[in-house]
This record gives structure tokens, sequence and C-alpha cells, in this order.
């Protein structure tokens, strides 16, 4: 399946100079959006993983369907104020702006294996501050797979101390 030719690119948007990637496009086709997770989870299938955790909005839209397809739990990383329980939270920059995530606080126990997935991986502010996250709970952080990577952003250079990252189409 050619994941790239389904995903749409809109130019100038959310600001000039950014060329930011569709992924809507890619879901809207369920032959598309099947075939992207089912590859995901094959990739990631040996990594006795006991959670996945993905960072809101996007993060959902993947690593849900990510976690059902592996028959494992979903730890959901929202923007600050929207948990309702008691969190531990975290700031970060992106291309387009700036951000605080948060975690529930009792949403992963200390050792538990997490992959951290999300949609798109740009300058990789997110998915840092979502494994920071993770390890403040004492999580062990086994992996991260996107459907996207920007690889002109060097998103993989926050993510030097993990061993294994997964993306299907790299930009
Ligand atoms: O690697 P980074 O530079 O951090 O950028 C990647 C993030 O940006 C997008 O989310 P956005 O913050 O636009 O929020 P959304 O998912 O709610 O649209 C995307 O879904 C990733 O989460
Ligand atoms: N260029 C881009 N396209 C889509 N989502 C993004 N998130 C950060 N940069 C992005």
């Amino acid at each position: 399946m050619d994941f790239k030719e389904k995903i749409r690119v809109i130019q100038d948007f959310p600001q000039p100079g950014v060329r930011f990637k569709d992924v809507t496009t890619l879901l809207k086709d369920g032959r598309a959006f099947h075939a992207a997770i089912d590859t995901m989870a094959e990739q990631v299938k040996d990594k006795e993983i006991d959670l996945i955790v993905g960072p809101e909005a996007r993060g959902f839209v993947v690593g849900t369907p990510l976690a059902y397809a592996l028959g494992i739990g979903f730890i959901p990383v929202r923007k600050a104020g929207k948990l309702p329980a008691e969190t531990v939270e975290a700031g970060y920059t992106l291309e387009y702006g700036k951000d605080r995530l948060a975690i529930h606080k009792d949403a992963i126990h200390p050792g538990q294996r997490v992959m951290v997935v999300d949609d798109l991986l740009a300058t990789g502010g997110t998915i840092r501050t979502t494994l920071d996250l993770v390890r403040q709970l004492q999580g062990e952080v086994v992996g991260a797979a996107f459907v996207i990577e920007l690889t002109y952003l060097n998103g993989r250079d926050q993510l030097k101390d993990l061993d294994d990252i997964f993306t299907l189409v790299q930009y």
C-alpha cells in the first residue's frame, strides 16, 4: 500500500511556510486506515508492550486502534486542564506553537512497558514530552511509532535514547 499517496499536503497551514500533512485523507479510506494500523501492529507486536500512550488529538486516532489491534490498553495524554483525576504535566513547543500536556498519575504502574504513538513526528516536542510524562510515572518506554515522519525537522534527535522508532511514511 502506498500510504504517502493517501496523505494530502496543504501549503501554508496553519501558518505561512508550513506544509501541513493532512492524515484525514488516509483515515477516510477504510482500506488504507486498516492497512496502516495493521502494518504498525505487525512492526511492534514482538515488543511485549503493556500499554500504548498517545497525545491529543491525532495520537488518539492512531493509538487507540493500534492498542485495540494488539489487545492492550490505551492511555491518553491530553492538553493540560482536560483530564479529570490527578495528573502530572509538562510543557513543550512544536512546529507552530506551544502547549502543556498532562497524564493521569495512576495511568501507568512502575515498570509497565509502553509504546508512545502519534500520527506524526515533526520537531519531536510532543512525543518527547509524552515520553517524559511516561517516565515520570516510571513506565518503561520501549519505542515510538508514527504514521508520518517529517525528517527535515529532525524529530529523531529528541528520541536518541529510544532503540526503536517506527514510521510508515517519510517526507
Ligand atoms: O513533533 P512535533 O513538532 O511536536 O509535532 C507533532 C505534533 O503536532 C501535531 O499535533 P498538534 O499539536 O497540531 O495537535 P492536534 O493533534 O490536536 O491537531 C501532531 O498530531 C503531533 O502530535
Ligand atoms: N507539517 C505538519 N503537518 C501536520 N501536522 C503537523 N504537526 C506539526 N507539524 C505538522
